[in-house]
């Protein structure tokens, strides 16, 4: 079995690939910076193997991508010494194999290369791969799998997160796209703002990245909060919340 580490900046995933019948079979999340990353990992890993009948030698090769530096060092030292195999860790050095290419390696995040290695995989031509994550990204590739560039925004956790410390009466909000885009209440009110407001901001993003490039895209959404626009599903060719765990996946058997 592989199994994938997927360090973004909310949440460390950990997620098996079932090798023989090529199937995800297990998920589960921490949070990126709990109190102590090593005891939670000593704690809740192996006891989310007990309980799904999984041992360390059910795995034979793990592959990580981080875009939060300073957990590496922690997470390869647990591989080796918990799991008895030492991890790829993918890097700049990772892309020269690959169908997809950059012309920034040092600087482009690792799970944005897994994305567009996945949209290439899936669909070899032109992709523009929207991920909902901490940040909003939207990485666009050409039909030759040359990586035109990346654009960045808030996610959308992270602007009512922000919304929310930086006044005195804001309050957190729940993610739920509300009927009316004119908001009754203070809750209402940021949700009409923050759910409308990204859903068009995501339509505008991808038809100006489609009018300065002239190319057709695929257009694929990713990312824990992939699913919380619904009224984008016309949007998308299509959703997979998998997609940088996939890229993951066959960036590091390109390179091991
Ligand atoms: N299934 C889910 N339901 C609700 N929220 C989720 C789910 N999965 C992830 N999230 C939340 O969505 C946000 C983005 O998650 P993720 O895409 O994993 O971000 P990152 O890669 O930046 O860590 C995080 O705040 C995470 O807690
Ligand atoms: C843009 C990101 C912060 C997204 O991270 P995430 O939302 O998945 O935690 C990450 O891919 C990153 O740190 N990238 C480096 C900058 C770049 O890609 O140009
Ligand atoms: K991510």
């Amino acid at each position: 079995m592989f199994l994938a580490i997927d360090v973004g900046n909310s949440n460390i995933v950990f997620a098996i690939h079932n090798e023989e019948n090529q199937t995800w079979t297990n998920h589960f999340r921490l949070d990126t910076e709990p109190e102590s990353l090593r005891a939670q990992l000593a704690k809740k890993v192996p006891l989310y193997f007990l309980e799904h009948g999984l041992g360390p030698q059910d795995i034979e090769k793990i592959g990580i991508s981080s875009v939060v530096p300073h957990i590496n060092p922690i997470l390869l030292d647990y591989c080796q010494s918990f799991l008895g195999t030492k991890a790829y860790l993918i890097s700049s050095k990772s892309y020269s194999k690959l169908p997809v290419k950059t012309i920034r390696p040092d600087e482009i995040g690792t799970d944005l290369m897994c994305n567009v290695l996945a949209a290439w995989d899936r669909f070899q031509q032109a992709s523009i791969v929207v991920d909902f994550g901490t940040a909003l990204t939207f990485t666009v590739i050409d039909d030759s799998g040359q990586v035109l560039g990346v654009s960045i925004v808030p996610g959308l956790k992270t602007a009512i997160r922000s919304l929310s410390s930086g006044t005195a009466k804001l309050p957190q909000v729940e993610l739920k796209l509300p009927k009316s885009v004119i908001g009754k209440n203070t809750v209402h009110a940021i949700q009409a703002g923050i759910l409308y407001g990204y859903s068009g901001l995501v339509k505008e993003m991808i038809q100006k990245i489609k009018s300065e490039t002239g190319l057709s895209f695929k257009v694929i959404a990713t990312g824990g909060l992939s699913e919380i626009l619904t009224n984008l599903q016309e949007v998308f060719d299509e959703s997979d919340k998998n997609l940088t765990l996939r890229g993951l996946r066959l960036m590091t058997l390109a390179n091991t």
